[in-house]
């Protein structure tokens, strides 16, 4: 067998990734990408772990600087992003961009291994019909992490082991107990590693973007508050917005023009359809024609029934079965079929009226 270099950030799971390898028989290497200054998970903790881990299994350790191309990629990206009055997921853009490409290239050039695994739940398959390389959901839907993966490339896919899709995460917890790892403990990280690191996304951007207050106004352009800098809000927001009014109300635009949050009532905040754009097929190649899929929006929220309809540029119109609510502007949308092959995904566009289709 060749050799494959895991991704360790620390953690329980990709420690499991990294044992399971091992135990198979696989010439393991593990590798931390340093993503950030300072300390927490796939920093200098994470590392400390990491390497504890390869001492365990009595496998070599490498430590990867990539802390520039981090700031470069995701840290830029975001604050821009924000500052454009788009709530950015960094998390697709920093598999492709940070993790697997550079790892893949880092194994291959430097280490001599052809494969990468990672501790990610999702499952990779080969469809020998189609030629392509098929993502899926993880067996533990609950843990499940392919919407974050929709943007790998059919090249980082080939070269790819997910070695926890077919297991629950209290399996992988028992295996670490059982294989006496040292990280079996280790608590789930519960966020944007961005967020870990700084406490919140606030105190993140407030390093970044200076305070520019401005009007909280509603449709019809009244000045119902102030707002800290529209970088400080999201689409669906209802907390935090300090105005008293008979019915609750929501952020449904961020105006960067006017510099002004526009909210209104619970309805308002519902769109029919959105534009995605910078758009990955993964499973199957971009069709021509409409195709009805499921599709989630964020992370956490349920696939909801859609139609993909494919623009000339490359774009895809989704038209949801029912009006959904916060459809947020720099967010993943990612369709499937069957609710379990990953058939693509791109990033929301900013409404505008160009977008009428
Ligand atoms: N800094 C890093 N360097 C190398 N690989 C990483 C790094 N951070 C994360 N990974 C890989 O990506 C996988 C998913 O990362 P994520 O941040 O979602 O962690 P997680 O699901 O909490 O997993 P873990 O328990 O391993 O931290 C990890 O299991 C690991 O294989």
């Amino acid at each position: 067998m060749g050799k494959v270099v895991v991704g360790l950030s620390g953690g329980v799971d990709s420690s499991v990734a990294a044992a399971t390898l091992h135990q198979q028989g696989q010439d393991v290497i593990g590798l931390t990408l340093w993503l950030m200054k300072g300390k927490g998970q796939c920093c200098s903790e994470g590392m400390v772990d990491a390497a504890q881990l390869c001492e365990e299994l009595d496998i070599p350790y490498h430590v990867v600087d990539t802390r520039e191309l981090f700031e470069e990629k995701i840290i830029n990206y975001v604050v821009e992003g924000y500052s454009r009055g788009v709530t950015p997921l960094p998390c697709s853009q920093c598999n492709r961009s940070v993790k697997f490409g550079p790892m893949l290239d880092y194994a291959r050039q430097e280490l001599g291994a052809d494969t990468i695994a990672t501790g990610h739940y999702a499952r990779i398959a080969y469809n020998s019909d189609t030629g392509r390389y098929e993502l899926r959901r993880a067996v533990d839907r609950k843990k499940d992490q392919s919407y974050f993966l929709y943007d790998l490339t059919q090249a980082q896919l080939s070269a790819t082991q997910f070695p926890l899709g077919e297991q629950t995460k209290v399996q992988t917890r028992e295996m670490a107990t059982k294989l006496g790892l040292h990280t079996a403990e280790k608590p789930e990280s519960q966020d944007l590693c961005l967020i870990e690191q700084h406490g919140s996304m606030q105190a993140f951007l407030d390093k970044y973007l200076a305070p520019k207050t401005g009007d909280i106004v509603d449709t019809n352009g009244n000045v119902l508050g102030q707002h800290t800098g529209i970088h400080n809000y999201t689409i669906g927001q209802r907390k935090g917005l300090g105005i008293a009014a008979p019915a609750p109300l929501y952020v449904i635009s961020l105006d960067v023009a006017r510099n002004q949050v526009v909210v209104g009532e619970r309805d308002s905040v519902h769109q029919p359809y959105c534009t995605v754009d910078r758009v990955n097929w993964v499973s199957v190649q971009a069709p021509d024609s409409p195709m009805a899929v499921t599709v989630q929006i964020r992370y956490r929220s349920p696939a909801v029934a859609a139609t993909v309809f494919p623009l000339a540029d490359g774009s895809v119109k989704l038209v949801f079965k029912e009006p959904q609510f916060s459809v947020s502007p720099g967010q993943a949308a990612v369709w499937y079929d069957d609710d379990d092959r990953v058939l693509g995904g791109g990033l929301i566009r900013p409404f505008v009226p160009e977008d009428e289709h």
